[in-house]
């Protein structure tokens, strides 16, 4: 049961969302709203399903034979699930950032240069502006801006993964996905992607998939708990943490399984 704060307005909305694995059915019957300028974060026990729910928002899925989903995601009220979508547009409407840092083999500029490219023209001096405002975006001009033709490759595990929130919002998407963007770094490293998160929210809607209830508590105003597929609960954070409705949901946030 929602509680009584105002409901901000939703800018996806999943409605009775089945997903199938070849026949095995990942996600049961999911209905959930996803707020606008809101930090919403996905928890749950391995394999509860909540990487395959964020790779259907974007529609990831479609790289893979096999996998299929049934239901509606609207976005801004349109269904992205369609035949027809451009998955192209969707996907830089609908950003990715990963659990593994993943920069390109490429200079710290061409990381970001190179997105923007895929989708616009532009001269090279609004190209360099595009670029320093994405790495400033991403908390990480400070650290690279003396540096910009070096290796992708040779910054630290947390300065990659900022390179990779930069290289996300330089085409500027509308919502940004996080697959658990801080399980490979150290807890200064998380603290900055953290803090990040907090700043993005006042431009994206962000949904975080964490395995960490401390970090869904402190980065998100909404939580999902899901278990066996099933979209368990919903509900703002601080309520979901601290009276759940559902036993499965208390028994998952004291420890007692997972
Ligand atoms: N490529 C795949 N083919 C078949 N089944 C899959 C595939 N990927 C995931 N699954 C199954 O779908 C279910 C949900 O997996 P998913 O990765 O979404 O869970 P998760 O909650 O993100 O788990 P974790 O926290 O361990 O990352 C699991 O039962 C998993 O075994």
């Amino acid at each position: 049961m929602m509680s009584t704060h105002p409901t901000p307005p939703q800018k996806l909305a999943i409605r009775n969302l089945n997903f199938f694995y070849g026949d095995t059915l990942a996600l049961k019957n999911i209905s959930m709203p996803l707020y606008a300028n809101k930090v919403t974060a996905l928890i749950g026990p391995s394999g509860c399903g909540k990487s395959t729910l964020l790779r259907v928002l974007n529609r990831m899925y479609d790289l893979y034979p096999r996998q299929r989903a049934e239901g509606e995601v609207l976005l801004d009220g349109e269904n992205i699930l369609t035949a027809d979508q451009d998955l192209n547009l969707l996907r830089s409407r609908v950003g990715m950032v990963f659990q593994k840092p993943t920069p390109f083999p490429m200079s710290i500029y061409e990381n970001i240069a190179f997105g923007i490219r895929l989708y616009e023209k532009l001269p090279k001096s609004e190209l360099d502006d595009r670029v320093e405002a994405a790495l400033k975006g991403g908390a990480l001009w400070n650290e690279v801006k003396d540096k910009l033709h070096s290796s992708g490759l040779a910054l630290s595990g947390g300065q990659q993964q900022r390179l990779c929130i930069a290289r996300t919002i330089a085409i500027h998407p509308e919502v940004i996905l996080f697959d658990e963007p801080c399980s490979a770094l150290d807890p200064i490293s998380t603290a900055k992607i953290e803090e990040l998160i907090d700043e993005l929210k006042s431009s994206y809607t962000i949904i975080i998939v964490t395995h960490n209830m401390q970090q869904a508590a402190r980065v998100s105003e909404y939580t999902a708990f899901m278990y066996l597929g099933d979209l368990i609960e919903f509900d703002v954070t601080s309520r979901l943490f601290t009276t759940p409705d559902r036993q499965e949901t208390q028994n998952y946030i004291t420890g007692r399984f997972g």
